[in-house]
């Protein structure tokens, strides 16, 4: 549908003429004599472009469009100044007008500045959809599980989300640190400012040391130009630190005055500079150890650790690999446009009762590589990687074990079993005779 536009003018001729011109070029027009029925309208449908005389009976346009702007953000405004009136105009721009034009003057540029009017609102809505998605990917609604105990950490997180407070994640690889943080992020009042993550233990002291601070030109060599950090970039946002038990020690001790003071200096300067961040740090180590240890700031441990929410490993909440499951099999299916939609019985046994040291990101892992291995409608245990228990059991029944493995994946077709296995054919036949595997 064409967009619609109000023309809001008490001059009924003036009115009449530019809503037959804007209807014969195909929008769909809509008129006002005043701003109370203009905002009776608005309420009731959405409008793309609003065209305002400023004196009307009962307001001054200039005024209305700050309170369009209040109240329908993304609607465009522009305002008709009566001739000689440009502070008129120039005001109208700074409450959030499009523009300006002369009344009766500029009637060959109305439309081309409503054409790009129009383009700006479709493009600010079409900016804010994708805002929603992805602020939908990264809320906690994203976050999967129905066990007491990750409802107990999502509970937690929540509450802490509006707070200002630093956050300590705690748990082991893949159990959801970071996409918690990004859930307390989108859901605080942070959420339309950036979100930085950065793993502590992918770099140097050194690195790590102007990756967050940044650093002036010449403070080493082959700093050529002054370089910002993380914190300046996280500055009225949330800077995330994975893995903050890898941090120097002397760094540690810098970031804990900026969580302080919010002062830092950039590598090399010496100006003070301010930031504003919240903090959501996340570790798999016990940070209580490694401070006895004298490896991290008791200052900084203290500071941390008021607000602690411990994630909990895959295999303590069982109870959510079906649904977990589940959705990642819709995820890949989708992606790789497959027609899989089930788990048989025998596969979801497996699963839960498989170790899941990566956590959920193993899991993910490991039904995307089913989800490739599957043809048909449902995930069979055959797609499974082997997890055998390798302790005690001998070469033979592990060579065994992996050579009827790979025979189910390969539909018993001995030709590309023996490929996939890297073995030649009659090798395969005298192993399949050894082993009685038919
Ligand atoms: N509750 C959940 N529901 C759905 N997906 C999840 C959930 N928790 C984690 N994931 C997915 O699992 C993967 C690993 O999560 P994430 O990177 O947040 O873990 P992590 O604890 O930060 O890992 P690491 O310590 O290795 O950095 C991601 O792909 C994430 O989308």
């Amino acid at each position: 549908m064409n967009p619609a536009i109000l023309i809001i003018d008490d001059e009924v001729k003036l009115r009449g003429l530019l809503a037959r011109i804007l209807a014969l070029e195909g929008y769909v027009v809509k008129e006002a004599t005043t701003l109370k029925t203009a905002k009776e309208m608005l309420a009731k449908e959405p409008f793309a472009v609003l065209i305002c005389d400023v004196k009307l009976p009962d307001g001054n346009g200039v005024e209305f469009t700050s309170w369009l702007k209040k109240h329908f953000p993304a609607t465009e405004i522009i305002v008709l100044t009566a001739f000689g009136t440009i502070q008129d105009g120039i005001q109208a721009m700074k409450n959030g007008a499009f523009d300006y034009i002369t009344k009766g003057e500029d009637n060959n540029k109305i439309i081309p500045l409503l054409q790009r009017a129009i383009e700006k609102q479709q493009l600010q809505i079409k900016v804010k959809e994708l805002q929603d998605k992805i602020s939908a990917r990264y809320s906690f609604s994203s976050i999967l599980g129905n066990s007491q105990r990750i409802k107990f950490a999502i509970a937690a997180a929540q509450r802490v989300a509006i707070t200002e407070t630093t956050v300590l994640l705690t748990g082991e690889t893949g159990t959801g640190k970071e996409v918690f943080a990004q859930a307390i992020h989108a859901e605080s009042n942070r959420k339309d400012n950036s979100f930085v993550a950065i793993n502590c233990s992918a770099f140097s002291r050194e690195l790590l040391e102007n990756e967050l601070f940044g650093h002036k030109a010449g403070a080493f060599t082959g700093a050529l130009k002054d370089g910002k950090g993380l914190l300046e970039e996280a500055d009225k946002g949330t800077l995330f630190l994975d893995e903050i038990g890898e941090m120097a020690i002397d760094l540690q001790a810098k970031l804990l005055r900026v969580l302080e003071t919010g002062e830092f200096y950039r590598l090399g300067d010496n100006q003070v500079r301010k930031v504003n961040i919240r903090l959501i740090a996340a570790t798999n180590r016990d940070l209580q150890k490694e401070m006895e240890a004298g490896r991290f700031r008791e200052d900084l441990y203290y500071r941390l650790s008021v607000f602690q929410i411990e994630l909990p490993p895959l295999r303590d909440r069982t109870e959510d690999i079906p649904l977990l499951a589940n959705h990642f099999i819709q995820v890949f299916a989708a992606r790789m446009n497959k027609k899989v939609t089930f788990i048989s019985d025998a596969y979801l046994t497996r699963l839960c009762k498989m170790n899941w040291k990566g956590n959920i990101r193993e899991l993910k892992n490991c039904i995307e590589r089913s989800v490739i291995l599957t043809d048909g409608t449902e995930l069979e245990p055959s797609s499974l990687p082997s997890q055998p228990d390798a302790v005690g059991v001998d070469l033979a029944s592990m060579e065994k074990a992996h050579i009827q493995k790979v025979l189910e994946q390969c539909n018993h077709n001995k030709t590309e079993t023996a490929k996939l296995l890297g073995i030649g054919l009659t090798t395969l036949y005298r192993k399949m005779e050894e082993y009685q595997l038919h």
